[in-house]
């Protein structure tokens, strides 16, 4: 298993970082028997497993619950886990004791949150012992604010962006997710930090990749955001299958003689 201090030098020797995102214990077991770097319990799992149309109403004890199971389904791969909306912004000390509950009833590796706003409870919680990710550009939990579209699109915004990540680098974070901004701008940052860069949605010179594992595999999502190649099709296989099993029932061909107990219980 890989050890927050692998990142750094993965950057250093230019070997690219795979994460994908993780819900529960089947989605965790694929993950890590692929070889996935790292996994994200993403708080997109409103979205993708719980059909909410944002990340907004998600909540700790949600995170808690998959990210326990994450864990079970991937015993040896690093793991991040998403603070959900809310349980940052109060104040810092709720943030930080938010990040350590995290941490600690997951058994997660670290914690992720996004924004520049939360400079100080990243500082804190590293100093506590819990190692943080940082999020920057599209932040999904401001969608009210922002919408689900690319942003730091003019040069201002550009430049804010690049102080930011300094900033998160600064107060100790060991990764930053780059999310649907220019490529020339994901670039610019992953030239000016040590501790590499996850992009979704921002391009290919970054020193890793992230996807939600549902879009990866075409699972549900249908709307799939326009930085997302899909690598299987699970609606389409996974329909197939089920209508295939109806089919069978309604036919009276399963169950046959291979799924039956034969045990007899009654004299003929
Ligand atoms: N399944 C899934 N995949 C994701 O990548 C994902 C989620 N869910 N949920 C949380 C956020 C939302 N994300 C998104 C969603 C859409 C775009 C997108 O491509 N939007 C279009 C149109 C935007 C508009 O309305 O103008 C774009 O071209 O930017 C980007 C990121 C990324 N995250
Ligand atoms: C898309 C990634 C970066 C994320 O934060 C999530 O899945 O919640
Ligand atoms: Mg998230």
């Amino acid at each position: 298993m890989k050890v927050t201090s692998d990142w750094k030098k993965m950057k250093k020797e230019g070997e690219k970082i795979t994460m994908v995102t993780a819900y529960d214990y089947p989605s965790a077991k694929q993950s890590e028997a692929a070889g996935m770097d790292t996994l994200l319990v993403g708080d997109s799992l409103g979205m993708t497993v719980l059909g909410y149309n944002s990340t907004v109403q998600v909540t700790m004890d949600d995170m808690v619950h998959h990210a326990k199971a994450v864990r079970r389904g991937a015993p040896d791969t690093y793991i991040v886990v998403d603070m959900p909306f809310g349980t940052y912004h109060a104040n810092v000390d709720d943030g930080v004791g938010n990040a350590i509950t995290l941490y600690q009833k997951t058994d997660a590796n670290a914690i992720k949150l996004e924004g520049s706003e939360c400079i100080d409870i990243i500082r804190r919680a590293v100093g506590a012992g819990v190692p943080v990710v940082g999020h920057l550009g599209l932040t999904p939990q401001s969608v009210g604010v922002t919408g689900f579209r690319m942003q730091a699109s003019d040069e201002a915004a550009a430049l804010q962006l690049i102080e930011d990540a300094k900033a998160v680098e600064a107060a100790g974070a060991s990764m930053i997710v780059l999310e649907a901004i220019p490529s020339d701008l994901a670039r610019k940052v992953t030239s000016v930090l040590e501790i590499p860069t996850i992009g979704i949605g921002a391009g290919v010179d970054v020193d890793g990749q992230v996807l939600v594992y549902h879009d990866v595999l075409q699972y549900g999502s249908e709307r799939l955001p326009k930085f997302v190649r899909p690598f299987a099709d699970f609606n389409t296989t996974g329909v197939e299958g089920l209508k295939s099993y109806a089919e069978a029932v309604k036919a009276g061909t399963f169950p046959d003689a291979s799924t039956t107990y034969k045990r007899k219980v009654f004299e003929e």
